[in-house]
């Protein structure tokens, strides 16, 4: 063991025949923690779940849980709950024998078993639903049984698997709090699949991504947001307008050059490793400010771009405006609309603006290759 977590799992790799799945993941997860693994489709968030709950075994690395080695143990020897996105309920039988299932399983008595799944439909919100049947249920009830039956087994570790993908948009911000609210209640360790970043960011301790089978980065739901550690984080965590600049660092800023539609500027290095040379910049559309007028005195904090309104979109809340800059195109959300043909400038500040380094110098007049 490398970590002083209480699930360990340490150098684990996974391959389906010839195609490597899983590469290389670390990871420490401390006893009643809700960690999220969080990434595109396909970036191996499932095989990772699966093999600790025991369903895939790894081709190399181990799995502890405290001094325990549970790499080579069967699923049901775990101590793991495992929670689907289709619920995989039984349809023949009631909510009632759904929740007891994993109890007759491990032989416990008929008394204990219906004193255990009367206190889990309580804390479950499903008193009077114990005779139905799952097709008689809501998505919400049924996402709740499917829940009821996996901790009423009393597991140390709750896997979930996009529970909540099939619910509707708003059973699943209700159901999204009820969960992380027993969770925390119930001090269980959770570790919950989603490609949603927003639920992720709401439910968990811990918010670790995946990139093709190796983790990005990993970090409290606010470091991620804010302080991503790669282009890839970055626009996974939505800042998906790119421009490439060129820069250099001076003392302990990193000065950002003028070039033909952009004005100079600068962030504080603040720990970024930054070096001289073409950066791409990232950054959210509700980070951009659509200045008032072209000759407001740009800010030297951050980055201010000239550009011409496009389109402009009302998503709710905010004006979405499409804004060419150079050759390129990016969003810029602000509270007012600007008409499409105006000329405007944009500006983001340091904190919202992301920087990394990359491996060609960029033509300052050249803006970027930027929205697909
Ligand atoms: N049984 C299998 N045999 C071969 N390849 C598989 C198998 N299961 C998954 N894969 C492949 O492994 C990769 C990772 O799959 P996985 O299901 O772990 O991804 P995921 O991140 O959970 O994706 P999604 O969000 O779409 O569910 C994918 O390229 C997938 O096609």
């Amino acid at each position: 063991m490398s970590g002083s977590g209480y699930l360990e799992l340490n150098g684990i790799a996974s391959r389906y025949g010839a195609t490597q799945v899983l590469k290389d993941i670390n990871l420490s997860i401390r006893a009643g923690e809700f960690v999220a693994l969080l990434g595109s489709s396909g970036c191996g968030k499932t095989t990772l779940l699966r093999t600790l709950a025991g369903f895939n075994a790894p081709s190399s690395g181990s799995v502890h849980i405290g001094a325990r080695d549970i790499t080579h143990l069967p699923p049901d020897k775990r101590g793991m709950a495992l929670v689907f996105q289709s619920y995989a309920l039984w349809p023949h039988m009631t909510v009632d024998e759904n929740i007891a299932y994993g109890l007759k399983l491990k032989g416990v008595p008929r008394a204990d078993i219906a004193a255990k799944v009367s206190a889990m439909q309580s804390l479950l919100g499903l008193q009077g639903l114990g005779g139905r049947k799952p097709q008689a249920l809501s998505g919400g009830q049924r996402q709740r049984v499917a829940l009821g039956r996996a901790l009423v087994i009393d597991p140390e570790i709750l896997l979930l698997d996009e529970p909540l993908s099939n619910l509707d948009a708003r059973i699943r911000l209700t159901v999204r709090h009820e969960l992380r609210a027993l969770q925390q209640r119930l001090g269980i360790t959770a570790i919950h699949v989603t490609h949603d970043r927003e639920e992720a960011m709401v439910m968990a301790d811990r918010i670790v991504i995946l990139d093709a089978g190796r983790i990005a980065q990993q970090g409290r739901p606010e470091e991620v947001y804010n302080r991503p550690a790669s282009p890839f984080v970055a626009a996974f965590m939505g800042a998906e307008n790119l421009l490439k600049l060129d820069g250099f660092v001076v003392g302990d800023r990193f000065v950002l050059s003028p070039g033909a539609v952009h004005a100079a500027g600068g962030v504080p290095l603040d720990g970024r490793s930054l070096a001289s040379g073409a950066v791409e910049a990232r950054f959210r559309p509700e980070a951009a400010r659509i200045l008032a007028t072209l000759d407001t005195a740009t800010p030297e904090d951050g980055m201010t771009f000239r550009g011409e309104v496009l389109a402009v979109t009302y998503p709710g809340g905010h004006w979405r405006h499409v804004v060419r800059t150079g050759a390129h195109e990016i969003l810029a959300d602000a509270p007012r609309a600007c008409q499409p043909g105006e000329r405007v400038a944009v500006h983001v500040g340091a904190d919202a603006l992301f920087l990394f380094n990359l491996a060609e110098p960029a033509s300052a007049s050249s803006l970027p290759a930027s929205r697909a």
